[in-house]
């Protein structure tokens, strides 16, 4: 035997005979990250992307260093330089970037946040972060959906783009950022706002969507508008026993009968119309109430909040607010109300066929035989914060044939879903970032 293979063999059989209990040894043995978590015949994406899930960045006090030391050792491998940038106190927005041949050019954002929402463990079947696999290639996880895999979607496509030695027009920037799940105000709405960020001159921006449970992906080109309400009734106080006039009760009943009865109709908008989905009808949610000291002390103050979600073809200040002061001066003397999230840009991002992002965007996907359905997005993402300064965002996350359970217990994804995802955004990022100059790249 060659005196390099023989080293080779002896470093092997050292390696085999320290490794820990439960850990395969992958034949690569030159690639640290597979030592340490791969799995013998595991794609090592799907490795990287369980590896990744394992770590807690998760709320109320996400282990964002672990997420910056991770994205650190990936920038390495990729041989991409990566930037850190301090939107708060501990709250650090990282951009690697993989430069473009013709970097004057507007660039090309991947987006995706770091954090997880919070788990019930004891409705999970499986530890929320071990990211179990099943037998049928299910992994289990909190962020398997929301959005640790479109995270290493992103890393794994440009690795293999890289790989292959192809050559982009535009500059690829993979943003990672915190906080998008307790509102992205120490994270995007922030990052947006600062000179950095204008340094990274975006022309386009992907990020997160939902799950699609049928054959078709579904795309996101705007949000509903969050607005968090709080109304406060006041009202006489007095003994428990007596008919006291004007209690904060009765004024409390009103508003809520005109929140909840403006509900139901827009249920009914919702279950009567068939091209209706989620996002173009406003939810209301009454979500917490307070009030009261005693069994026998009519409260001098009772409090609601609601969760309002509103389509952003709704006229917000003309129209909406003006109906929740209506309803107030209904309910009721002295009735006012504060905001603690009130939403109000509107804009969307163009899904015409003449618009050179989108076609750039829907023509791959029909390239790979993939059908989009194109919503408005219930909820809130950090899109909201791109698309409120002007740029163009689609939230897409390459799931379909996946029930949607993002926030939910048991989150999970299909391994297979998961790979497949990364050829969907190998072809987007070649397309996305070869989209010819046009007028707003001058
Ligand atoms: C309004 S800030 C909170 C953001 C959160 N996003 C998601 C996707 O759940 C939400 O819509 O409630
Ligand atoms: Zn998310
Ligand atoms: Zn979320």
């Amino acid at each position: 035997m060659f005196p390099v293979l023989q080293s080779l063999r002896g470093l092997l059989i050292l390696i085999q005979s320290v490794k820990p209990k439960n850990t395969q040894l992958c034949t690569c043995f030159f690639f640290p990250r597979q030592l340490k978590t791969g799995t013998m015949g595991e794609d090592s994406s799907v490795t990287l992307f369980r590896e990744y899930l394992r770590l807690r960045t998760v709320h109320p006090e996400p282990d964002y260093d672990a997420a910056l030391r991770f994205l650190d050792g990936i920038a390495e491998e990729l041989g991409l330089p990566i930037k850190k940038i301090e939107v708060c106190p501990g709250r650090v927005v990282s951009v690697m970037t993989w430069e473009g041949t013709n970097p004057s050019l507007k660039t090309i954002l991947l987006n995706s946040h770091t954090d997880v929402v919070p788990v019930y463990q004891e409705h999970w079947k499986y530890d929320a972060f071990a990211a179990v696999k099943d037998s049928e290639g299910n992994i289990f996880a909190r962020g398997t959906q929301d959005m640790k895999s479109v995270t290493i979607q992103y890393i794994e496509a440009v690795r293999r783009l890289k790989a292959e030695g192809k050559k982009l027009m535009r500059t690829i920037h993979l943003m990672f950022v915190p906080d998008e799940e307790v509102g992205g105000h120490k994270g995007m709405e922030t990052f947006v706002k600062l000179p950095e960020f204008q340094e990274l001159n975006i022309g386009f921006a992907l990020d997160e969507g939902l799950a699609n449970p049928g054959e078709a992906f579904t795309v996101f080109y705007g949000e509903r508008n969050p607005w968090w309400i709080t109304v406060r009734c006041p009202g006489n106080p007095g003994h428990g026993s007596r008919f006291v006039e004007n209690t904060a009760a009765e004024k409390l009943r009103s508003i809520i009968n005109s929140f909840l009865d403006f509900r139901e109709k827009e249920k009914g908008r919702l279950n009567t119309s068939e091209c209706f989905t989620l996002g173009d009808v406003t939810t209301v949610n009454m979500t917490m109430v307070k009030g009261g000291v005693a069994y026998n002390v009519i409260p001098a103050e009772m409090d609601v909040s609601f969760d309002l979600r509103i389509p952003p073809t709704v006229n917000l200040q003309v129209c909406f607010e003006e109906q929740i002061k209506q309803w107030c001066k209904e309910a009721g003397e002295g009735i006012t109300y504060d905001f603690a999230q009130k939403h109000m840009n509107q804009n969307m991002t163009s899904t015409d066929e003449s618009d050179p992002w989108w076609n750039a965007f829907s023509t791959t996907c029909k390239a790979m035989n993939m059908t989009l359905e194109k919503e408005i997005f219930p909820a809130a993402t950090d899109s909201r914060f791109i698309r409120a300064v002007g740029l163009p965002a689609i939230g897409f996350s390459p799931m379909n044939r996946t029930p949607i359970l993002l926030h939910d217990h048991n989150e999970f994804l299909n391994e297979q879903v998961f790979l497949k995802g990364i050829q969907v955004y190998e072809r987007l990022v070649v397309a996305l970032a070869n989209v010819p100059a046009m007028t707003c790249d001058a």
